[in-house]
């Protein structure tokens, strides 16, 4: 019988000048600033770990991965992905599908969407017509941080 979960998840960052704006695994160029964090500060990518692990109320990344530990400092994010990943295929679920929303004013970050779906299509092990990217403006309303929305549908193999 097919089981299928829901997952969600949300993460925000400061945006600071001298930091990288990395999202979706994808180095931003031209961010005047960048997220504020003690990884590598991909909301998109702490977001999505956050959704998969959701759907199988495996609690949050701040559980496996706290940010008091020096160990995590500059982490790649990629590793915090891999880590949830591996938790929900422990338990007979893969992803069967993601959609991405990211909330940034500047810069307009539309000539990245199929870069960064396609990063996470490959390290989900998704086609990439699996991985819906969304970008959208605050309006100048939340101008100075970074916001990654996402859902996921989890598929029991
Ligand atoms: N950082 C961003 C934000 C938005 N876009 C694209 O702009 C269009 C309008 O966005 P609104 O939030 O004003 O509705 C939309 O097509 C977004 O994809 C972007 O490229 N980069
Ligand atoms: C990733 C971790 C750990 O390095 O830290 P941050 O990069 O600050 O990210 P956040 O999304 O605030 O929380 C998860 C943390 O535990």
């Amino acid at each position: 019988m097919l089981s299928y979960r829901i997952g969600y998840g949300e993460d925000a960052h400061r945006l600071e000048i001298g930091r990288p704006l990395i999202l979706g695994g994808i180095n931003v160029p031209q961010a005047p600033r960048g997220a504020a964090a003690h990884s590598d500060g991909d909301a998109l990518l702490h977001a999505l770990a956050d959704a998969l692990l959701s759907g199988l109320a495996l609690g949050d990344i701040g559980q496996y991965f706290p940010d008091t530990d020096p160990a995590f400092q500059g982490l790649d994010s990629a590793l915090i992905l891999q880590r949830a990943l591996e938790l929900v295929r422990a338990r007979g679920y893969v992803p069967a599908n993601v959609a991405l929303v990211v909330t940034l004013d500047r810069p307009k970050l539309g000539e990245l969407r199929g870069e960064i779906a396609g990063n996470v299509a490959r390290l989900l092990h998704l086609a990439p017509g699996e991985v819906g990217v969304s970008f959208k403006t605050s309006e100048d309303l939340a101008s100075d941080h970074v916001q990654a929305r996402v859902t996921v549908l989890l598929q029991r193999l």
